[in-house]
């Protein structure tokens, strides 16, 4: 038996004529294995709902496959797909209180009355919205009503739960707990999630793997570690992690026992041949220019590092970010410690090898990830 509940293969949605119209998702493919929570992240127009409803059925799929449970689905109406959704707009129904909201989603599954009071109760336990269970949808808050919405998705025993912007109107605090609370629901029962996102926090904290989509491509689909650790591309490196990777326009210098990487006003990043791989002295080689990207908090001072001028020292009560003038850019550093620094100070700056992502210069595409090709 798969362990694959959701495939997609080459879906494109176009919004107008096919070929002609606006051209929202491009040759998606991928698959969710059953049990996992996924992410759709990316910024706004992206084609993240638009993936998402055509998994529910909400839009029609311009070209490609949909298969859930092996099932091709995605001629069938919402209904056949045995889908649970929690969207934005696809709103309560108004004459019914929100406790009948919840349990209306449970009406196929003939469970008795006292079984669906109780699972009832427990959603709305876990969601905080017991006090508001015999309110109708009209007089509660936008928050209320997604929490109340999120949790007639989550009662039911679907084959996919769809969430879109699930907590998007909740306050902060309230969407940590919440978000904890989630996770420990959907794996506690082994169901099968996707949750469309903007906050790369949540699909961290959430997902067990992230899809980042920018411009209607799928730009990366992998664990958020990996993703963090090997970007596939300038895109995922500085659209995933905050603060955002430092990138620098380099050219590429290699000889047998060196490596240098020349950065704007001059400055030369020089290390040891043997600090990297063959395979990755042999790629670079062959490239002229390249991005060379570093995460924040891999920026290290040092006294014999290449010299960078502060522009910004500022202690957010538990790290320090610095941000420097540096290869005609700004470099940000973050340190556990409070720097004392003051602004225009000279500063070394050490890129351990370990910590460099090399990008092409024009694809984008990331070369390698330390010492390792990507
Ligand atoms: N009904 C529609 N008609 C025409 N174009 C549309 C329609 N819906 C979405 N689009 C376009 O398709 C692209 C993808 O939109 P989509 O809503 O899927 O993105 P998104 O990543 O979910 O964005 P957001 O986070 O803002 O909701 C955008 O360029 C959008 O303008």
């Amino acid at each position: 038996m798969t362990d694959i509940a959701l495939l997609l293969k080459d879906v494109d949605k176009f919004y107008g004529p096919i070929d002609y119209g606006v051209h929202a998702v491009k040759k998606l493919s991928m698959d969710v294995r059953k049990g996992e929570i996924i992410a759709l992240l990316g910024s706004s127009g992206c084609g993240k709902t638009s993936t998402l409803r055509m998994i529910a059925g909400f839009e029609a799929v311009s070209r490609g496959r949909i298969s859930l449970g092996g099932r091709e689905i995605q001629t069938f109406p919402p209904v056949r797909r045995n889908v649970a959704m929690a969207f934005e707009g696809y709103s309560l129904y108004p004459p019914l209180t929100v406790r009948e909201n919840i349990a209306f989603a449970l009406k196929a599954s003939k469970l008795s009355q006292s079984t669906v009071d109780e699972k009832v109760a427990s959603i709305a336990r876990l969601l905080e919205i017991e006090d508001i269970l015999g309110r109708y949808p009209s007089s509660i808050s936008g928050g209320q009503q997604q929490r109340a919405s999120l949790g007639r998705a989550l009662i039911r025993d679907a084959s996919l739960h769809l969430l879109d912007e699930p907590m998007g109107q909740l306050e902060p605090q309230l969407r940590a707990v919440l978000r904890g609370r989630i996770k420990h629901y959907i794996k506690e029962r082994g169901l099968t999630a996707i949750l469309v996102t903007h906050d790369q926090t949540e699909a961290n904290a959430l997902a067990d793997r992230i899809a980042v989509m920018e411009g209607g491509v799928l730009q990366q689909f992998d664990t958020p570690q990996r993703i963090k650790e090997r970007p596939a591309n300038l895109f995922t490196g500085t659209f995933v992690g905050e603060p955002p990777m430092n990138v620098f326009e380099a050219s590429v210098n290699a000889s047998e026992s060196r490596l240098a990487f020349g950065l704007k006003e001059g400055i030369r990043l020089e290390y040891a041949a043997s600090d990297f791989s063959h395979a990755v002295r042999d790629a670079l080689r062959k490239r002229q220019r390249v991005v060379l990207g570093v995460r924040p908090y891999a920026v290290k001072r040092s006294a014999d590092g290449v010299t960078g001028r502060v522009a910004v020292n500022q202690w957010l009560g538990d790290q320090t970010h610095i941000a420097a003038d540096f290869a005609g850019g700004t470099l940000v550093l973050v340190e556990h410690d409070r720097a004392r620094l003051e602004v225009g100070q000279p500063i070394g700056i050490r890129l351990e090898p370990a910590s460099l992502h090399v990008f092409d210069g024009e694809s984008g595409d990331a070369i390698s990830h330390g010492e390792e090709l990507a």
